[in-house]
């Protein structure tokens, strides 16, 4: 007998509603649960949030000490909550498809990869066992098309997602089984040709904002 684990979303279908719109999912795995997903912002919505991060776009930092590291190149910002009508729309959105009150949400993060830069592999969660409110899924949308490169890739899973504008990948690992947790570990490849934009969003546990 195979013990199915509950799951955050409930992805039974091949689409989820939100209040503004209509979600397909285009690829899946169920355990852990990583849901392939098309439309989840419009191509207006993705040329916005790269145009207001624009400017405010800082080398990235890594963990909860926020430290620079070769973990991860490229550069990245936070938007502050709801902070203009783009991300209040964005967020109330990704709040419904993430099945996670926007209480729980950290602050949207945009990401920038030029040629060679990439995020080698991690977890989202924090690993140490004293994290009172961690992490327990990941939106990370897509905000252009990449030349060439630039996959997020579960390494664990041999599964990779090729970056498509206005799309995105969802994963959780909110599941009982720690071991379910440790295959979301994942990567973002290295451009090879042009770049990539991305918009991340973390869920905690309990409220965050
Ligand atoms: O750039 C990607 O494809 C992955 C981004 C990522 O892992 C993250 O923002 O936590
Ligand atoms: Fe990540």
């Amino acid at each position: 007998m195979t013990i199915q684990e509950q799951t955050i979303i409930h992805a039974a279908g091949n689409k989820i509603r939100t209040g503004d719109r209509e979600i397909p999912i285009v690829g899946r795995i169920d355990e852990p649960l990583i849901l392939i997903l098309d439309n989840v912002l419009s191509f207006e919505e993705c040329d916005a949030l790269i145009e207001l991060a624009g400017e405010r776009m800082r080398r990235a930092k890594v963990g909860q000490s926020r430290v620079v590291s070769d973990v991860r190149t490229g550069s990245s910002m936070f938007f502050e909550e709801s902070e203009n009508e783009w991300v209040r729309t964005i967020e109330t959105r990704v709040s419904e498809l993430m099945n996670v009150p926007l209480a729980h949400a950290e602050p949207l993060q945009i990401l920038h990869y030029g040629p060679g830069e990439q995020y080698q592999p991690h977890y989202d969660y924090f690993a140490s066992g004293d994290v009172v409110n961690n992490r327990i899924s990941t939106l990370v949308m897509y905000l252009n098309d990449v030349e060439e490169g630039g996959e997020t890739y579960f390494p664990s899973l041999r599964f990779g997602v090729a970056p498509k504008k206005g799309g995105a990948v969802y994963f959780e690992y909110f599941y009982g089984d720690k071991r379910l947790n440790e295959l979301t570990l994942h990567a973002g490849n290295p451009v090879t040709a042009g770049e990539k934009w991305v918009a991340t969003q973390w869920m905690r546990r309990q409220q965050y904002r």
